[in-house]
């Protein structure tokens, strides 16, 4: 336990403690007033991050059980991340979840603990890419019939292609745009372009955060929607911003737009 847990507004639990995002929720925690890391676990053995000692998952539900923390904060992998909402179910702790590369079945495994508790799943906690996500919508409703072409890129310890933000901008392109129904990922050989669709482009180089760029090209003109994350703290203050809003929510499935939404009425 971080010192001050105990008497802090907001005290979290973090999965995936010695992950490269469960390091950034905790810095970020003890940077926020009012918040503290009451519970933190990884996998693997790890070495306390930010003076907060890191324990076995597999101790997960007797901490959650022993310290009730507000808000779980996972930043892990899907199995993982099913097995923790799970035992958040249990132990009536919401849940906040950034975690990417689930498989269709294993989304609504996931969803199953928000009968229980609030779930909140996002797959970029960055404000950028929530306003990114708008404009891309209007854009593609507004260019009828241009083609649409999404790039992402990150860093070369990345699990899962395309990332989770790239699924989810083309969930929002192929929601106004019915006739887009074909993601084609990546190109090669004899392969002309159908109307029908969206090329999808992973790339995995360095240490780069994460980039999306979404094309939209036709009629003689192209438009280019990007947007670049500088740093991980920009996904961890999302995700406590987050926590923040779920402490106090019902029961049920929620995403990082609610929370902004209610930041701005
Ligand atoms: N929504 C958002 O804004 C963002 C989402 N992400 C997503 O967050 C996730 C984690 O990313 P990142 O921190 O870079 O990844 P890392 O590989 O750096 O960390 C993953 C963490 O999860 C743990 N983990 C992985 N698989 C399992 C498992 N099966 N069981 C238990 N623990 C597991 C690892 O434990 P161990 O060290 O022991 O292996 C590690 O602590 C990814 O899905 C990524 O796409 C990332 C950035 C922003
Ligand atoms: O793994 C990452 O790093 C990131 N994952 C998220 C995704 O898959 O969209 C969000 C962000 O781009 C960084």
């Amino acid at each position: 336990m971080s010192g001050g847990a105990t008497d802090a507004n907001l005290r979290l639990a973090v999965t995936g403690a010695g992950g490269r995002m469960g390091r950034e929720v905790i810095e970020a925690a003890a940077d926020r007033e009012g918040v503290a890391v009451a519970v933190a676990v990884n996998r693997t053995a790890t070495e306390p991050v930010a003076g907060v000692d890191v324990d076995s998952a597999d101790r997960l539900r007797e901490l959650l059980a022993a310290e009730s923390p507000d808000v779980l904060v996972d930043f892990t992998g899907p199995e993982s991340a099913i097995a923790y909402a799970g035992a958040c179910a249990d132990a009536d702790v919401p849940m906040v979840t950034g975690t990417t590369g689930f498989a269709g079945a294993q989304l609504d495994d996931l969803r199953a603990a928000s009968d229980a508790v609030p779930v909140l799943k996002a797959s970029n906690f960055a404000r950028g890419v929530a306003a990114l996500r708008r404009a891309v919508r209007e854009a593609a409703a507004a260019l009828p019939g241009y083609d649409v072409e999404l790039t992402e890129t990150h860093h070369n310890g990345k699990r899962d292609a395309p990332s989770g933000t790239a699924k989810s901008i083309l969930d929002d392109v192929e929601s106004v745009r019915g006739d887009l129904d074909e993601r084609v990922h990546g190109r090669e050989g004899d392969a002309p372009r159908e109307a029908s669709e969206i090329g999808v482009h992973a790339r995995r180089a360095g240490d780069v955060t994460g980039e999306h760029e979404v094309m939209l090209a036709g009629n003689r003109e192209t438009l280019r929607l990007t947007h670049r994350a500088g740093d991980r703290g920009v996904f961890a203050e999302g995700a406590l911003d987050a926590a923040a809003w779920l402490a106090d929510s019902d029961p049920g499935w929620y995403g990082f737009d609610d929370v902004l939404d209610a930041g701005s009425e």
